[in-house]
């Protein structure tokens, strides 16, 4: 599904139809809802928006406007819109494609709020596609990228829906009114962490797909002389290009592989949540916001990267990195903005170090935090060893959780507010829990190469690919693990002339390394990430179907151009 969205360039009006409309379904109704829904929605037979947003709140959930009264007289939900900025702003599809929507809207019954829930909107006509009596829709305009995709504003004035309307897997309104609590106030969000999850594995396509089109046409293109006399080299072969494209590639790999770990982890934990288990919530949340985040992150600036390592042609549409580029921009943003969603990971981290100062033994993701000793023993490591990069990482990340944490308890200490001292350490809590999700990516990445199976040498290349991405993000933040003295400046040199030799080992792989990603020419859509290397024809090929081609003489010359050269000629 992920590669046949990017297909049709991150997104078109059906997009969220597949990714957010369908699995809130899946996952927030009801047995006798999803008889009634699920295979409508499967079948296309109607298409639904993911209602969520609106034009004033979209990170602070709590905060939206949009409310769901409970009428027990007609037993309905009145749908309302009651300011302007409750306006529900950016669902995809919501502007011209869908004529469902699931919205989000603050729950009344009984005079009391219950906060944000779940509804089933019907928005269009399902005869001649009009908008429902009393809703208002329409698209919001271009964007950076994704046009394809109508994001759209809706207005509810005092719609009517059935209180069976209320996706009521969790939380529950009873005919007369009374409010069911659901296990967890936060499973209304549960929608929201699964695609987070799935933002990583679109994150690791994207930066392959760059990674792709950077490394194919870096065997293609041949600039400049090495030796003087000597043939033009392919650009691949410059060192600093290899140090611009194969921490890049090491990223989608080591993401493919968090995105795996992280869709099992989605299965189990959510598996043991039907089961009335809701202990692994608060760690799949705190892991599938922070790796959305990160990968995210590293992937929007990995493919700028790849594009100037395309040089002029990179910033080309024909290059297809602009698109890339443009989609992960809004993977940044979109689901939970990466800020708000690394604070969330901190969040989580601050009270597993607490639990942890308090003697709790923990668990999972977060286990090193306890295992980790405070005091460092500095030492010459073997900085080519798997097993010493993904300890330092470890150390890194538990040095700077306590940092934040102390600092943050030294300020309440000092008599601040907990929220105050929260915000005024906020950027450190950010660095804690990006370094802890870096150094999940890392172990990660370690232990899947080891389990690698099928050959010898694949193995071995996969490793020599996890030490380059290990050693480029000790050498890139060497600050970070120097600080305490857990490395010393003799480590960080020999983890720079291990990276140096990586680059080198890995170069007569490259291709293959990209090749293995699978990515289809009507995937990558770009002319210089062609399977047979034909750029340069297909380059002219591709000029040549530029709309300004389409006359000799464009349209613009006889109304603009040639007046004002007669003109200036007349001066003369
Ligand atoms: C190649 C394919 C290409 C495809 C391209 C597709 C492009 C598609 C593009 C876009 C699709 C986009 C869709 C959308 O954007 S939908 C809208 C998404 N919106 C958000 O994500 C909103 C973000 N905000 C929030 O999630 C929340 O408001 C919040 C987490 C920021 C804060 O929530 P709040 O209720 O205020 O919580 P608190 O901070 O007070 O925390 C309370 C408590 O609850 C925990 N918690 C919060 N969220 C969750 C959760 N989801 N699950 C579990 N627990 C959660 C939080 O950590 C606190 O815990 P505590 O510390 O123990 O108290
Ligand atoms: C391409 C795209 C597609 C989208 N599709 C959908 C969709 O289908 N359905 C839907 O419902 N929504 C959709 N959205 C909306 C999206 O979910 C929100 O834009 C996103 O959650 C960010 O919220 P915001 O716009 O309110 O940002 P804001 O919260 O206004 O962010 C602005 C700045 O404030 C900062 N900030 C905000 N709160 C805090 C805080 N607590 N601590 C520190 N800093 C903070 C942020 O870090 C950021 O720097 C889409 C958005 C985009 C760009």
């Amino acid at each position: 599904m992920a590669a046949a969205l990017q297909t049709l360039g991150g997104g078109i009006g059906i997009t969220l139809h597949w990714i957010a409309f369908t699995p809130t379904i899946e996952q927030q109704a009801t047995e006798e809802q999803k008889k009634k829904w699920l295979k409508l929605a499967q079948d296309v037979a109607i298409v639904g928006a993911y209602a969520q947003t609106e034009m004033g709140h979209g990170t602070f959930v709590r905060g939206l406007e949009t409310t769901a009264t409970y009428d027990p007289s007609t037993q309905e939900f009145v749908i309302n819109s009651p300011t302007l900025t409750s306006t529900k702003w950016w669902p995809g599809g919501l502007g011209k494609t869908a004529n469902h929507a699931t919205v989000m809207a603050q729950l009344y019954t009984r005079g009391k709020c219950y906060g944000p829930h779940n509804f089933m909107v019907q928005i269009r006509s399902l005869e001649n596609h009009q908008p429902c009596p009393g809703v208002t829709l329409g698209d919001i305009g271009p964007k950076m990228e994704s046009n394809g995709n109508d994001n759209g504003f809706a207005r509810f004035d005092h719609v009517r829906i059935p209180r069976e309307n209320m996706l009521m897997k969790f939380a529950r309104v009873e005919a007369d009114g009374t409010y069911v609590q659901p296990p967890s106030s936060k499973l209304a969000y549960s929608n929201m962490v699964y695609l987070r999850g799935t933002f990583v594995m679109s994150a690791a396509q994207a930066l392959a797909s760059a990674t792709t089109i950077a490394v194919r046409y870096s065997c293609v293109r041949r600039q400049s002389e090495m030796k003087p006399g000597e043939p033009e080299p392919q650009i691949l072969e410059y060192q600093t290009q290899q140090y611009k494209l194969f921490p890049q590639l090491a990223a989608a790999y080591a993401f493919w592989f968090a995105s795996w770990f992280m869709t099992q982890q989605h299965g189990s934990i959510t598996g043991s949540m039907e089961k009335g288990d809701m202990s692994g919530l608060a760690e799949l949340h705190a892991l599938s916001a922070g790796l959305k985040s990160y990968t995210t992150a590293v992937t929007a600036r990995g493919i700028d990267v790849c594009r100037m390592a395309c040089g002029g042609h990179g910033y080309s549409h024909a290059s297809g990195l602009p698109a890339l580029f443009g989609g992960a921009a809004a993977l940044c943003t979109a689901e939970g903005e990466n800020t708000v969603m690394m604070l969330q990971t901190a969040r989580y981290l601050v009270k597993c170090f607490a639990q942890s100062q308090a003697g709790k033994r923990l668990t999972g993701t977060v286990a090193y935090l306890s295992a980790v000793q405070p005091s460092p023993v500095a030492g010459n490591r073997n900085m080519s060893d798997l097993g010493t990069l993904v300890a330092a990482f470890q150390h890194r990340a538990a040095r700077m959780v306590r940092h934040a944490a102390m600092q943050m308890q030294g300020e309440m200490q000092k008599g601040k507010a907990r929220e105050d001292a929260w915000n005024s350490c906020s950027v450190l809590l950010i660095k804690a829990a990006e370094a802890h999700v870096h150094s999940f990516v890392v172990r990660n990445f370690a232990e899947t190469v080891q389990t690698v199976e099928v050959d010898e040498s694949v193995r071995a290349v996969l490793t020599s690919l996890c030490q380059l991405y290990s050693l480029y993000g000790i050498t890139e933040h060497a600050g970070d693990f120097l600080k305490d003295g857990y490395l010393t400046g003799r480590d960080i040199d020999a983890a720079s002339s291990h990276l140096s030799a990586m680059l080198a080992r890995v170069r007569p792989d490259a291709v293959a390394l990209v090749d293995a990603f699978d990515l289809h020419d009507k995937i990558l859509r770009s002319v210089l990430g062609r399977y047979d290397g034909r750029v340069y024809e297909h380059l002219y090929e591709w000029a040549k179907k530029s709309p300004l081609n389409k006359s000799e003489v464009h349209e613009s010359y006889y109304k603009y151009l040639q007046p004002f050269l007669k003109s200036n000629r007349a001066k003369l």
